[in-house]
C-alpha cells in the first residue's frame, strides 16, 4: 500500500536535501512545522539482488505542538517511515526534516526501560547534560508528573505494567527536553486501561507551550479520536 493515501493533504514548502551543506543552526529560523518530509521513498535489496520498495513518494507535514496519528494496516510501512524520521534508517530518496531533540519510543518498552527503578531510568539519559543533582531531580519529577507516574518514582521497573513502562519511556524523552516524540504502536500489547493511560500521558506531555510534537503510529482505528487538540479526562 502506498502510505501517502493515509496521510493528510500536503502543500510542501521547500526543505533542504538531507545531505546538503546546511547553514549553522543559529542561522536557521525556527520552523512552524516540527516534521516535514517530501517524496520519501525507501527500498531494500534482497539477497537475490532484487529491489523491493517499502515506501513510495511519502510526504507529510506535522505542525509544532500537536499530536498527529498515522494510521494504516499491518505491513504498510508505518514503522519504516517512523524510523526514517528518527534517523534510524536512511531514505532511498526524498527529503526529511524533524525538529531536535527528537526521541523514538519503541513498541516494546522492555527494549527501552532498562534501569532498576523508575527514577533511575528517567534520569539515565541526563548524564550527558552536565546537570546538578538538583536539576536532574527536578527534570525527573516534572517528567514523571506529566505522564502521571510521580508516585512510582522508587518502583522497580519490572513491577510495572506495559503501559506504565511506556509512560516511563516517554518521561525519559521529556526529561531530555525532547521536542518531537516518535511513537511506534505503543498500545499494541496493552489492555484498554493501559492504552488509555499512555494516550493521556502523550497528550499531557504536549502541554500548553506548543513546544512538544508527537507522531503516533497505530493500526487501531479507535485511537484516531485522540489526535489533535483537546483534553482527555479520566483516571491514569
Ligand atoms: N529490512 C527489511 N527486509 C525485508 N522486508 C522489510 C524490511 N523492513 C520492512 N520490510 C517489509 O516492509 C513492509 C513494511 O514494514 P513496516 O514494519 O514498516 O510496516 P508497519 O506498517 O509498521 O507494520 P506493523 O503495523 O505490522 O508494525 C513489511 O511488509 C515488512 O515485511
Amino acid at each position: 500500500m502506498n502510505l501517502c493515501s493515509l496521510l493528510p493533504a500536503f502543500t510542501p514548502p521547500l526543505v533542504p536535501p538531507l545531505h546538503a551543506n546546511l547553514p549553522s543552526r543559529s542561522d536557521v529560523p525556527e520552523k512552524a512545522e516540527a516534521i516535514e518530509c517530501e517524496n520519501l521513498s525507501y527500498s531494500i535489496t534482497t539477497r537475490q539482488r532484487k529491489l523491493v520498495p517499502i515506501l513510495k513518494d511519502c510526504s507529510l507535514s506535522v505542525p509544532s505542538g500537536q499530536l498527529w496519528m498515522l494510521l494504516g494496516p499491518n505491513g504498510c510501512g508505518k514503522s519504516t517511515l517512523l524510523k526514517i524520521l528518527a534517523g534510524l534508517l536512511k531514505p532511498t530518496n526524498g527529503t526529511v526534516y524533524v525538529k531536535r531533540p527528537k526521541s523514538f519510543v519503541f513498541q516494546n518498552p522492555d527494549h527501552q526501560v532498562v534501569m532498576p527503578t523508575v527514577e533511575a531510568d528517567v534520569a539515565f539519559g541526563l548524564g550527558k547534560f552536565n546537570l546538578t543533582p538538583d536539576e536532574v531531580r527536578s527534570r525527573v519529577s516534572k517528567s514523571l508528573e506529566a505522564v502521571g507516574m510521580s508516585k512510582y518514582m522508587q518502583r522497580p521497573v519490572q513491577t510495572l505494567s506495559g503501559g506504565q513502562k511506556q509512560r516511563v519511556a516517554i518521561a525519559g524523552a521529556l526529561a531530555e527536553a525532547c521536542k518531537v516524540l516518535l511513537l511506534d504502536e505503543l498500545t499494541t500489547f496493552l489492555d484498554e486501561n493501559d492504552q488509555f493511560g499512555v494516550i493521556k500521558a502523550v497528550k499531557n506531555s504536549l502541554g500548553d507551550s506548543g513546544d512538544v510534537t508527537a507522531l503516533w503510529v497505530t493500526h487501531r482505528l479507535e485511537e484516531l479520536e485522540y489526535a489533535g487538540w483537546g483534553t482527555l479526562y479520566g483516571r491514569w
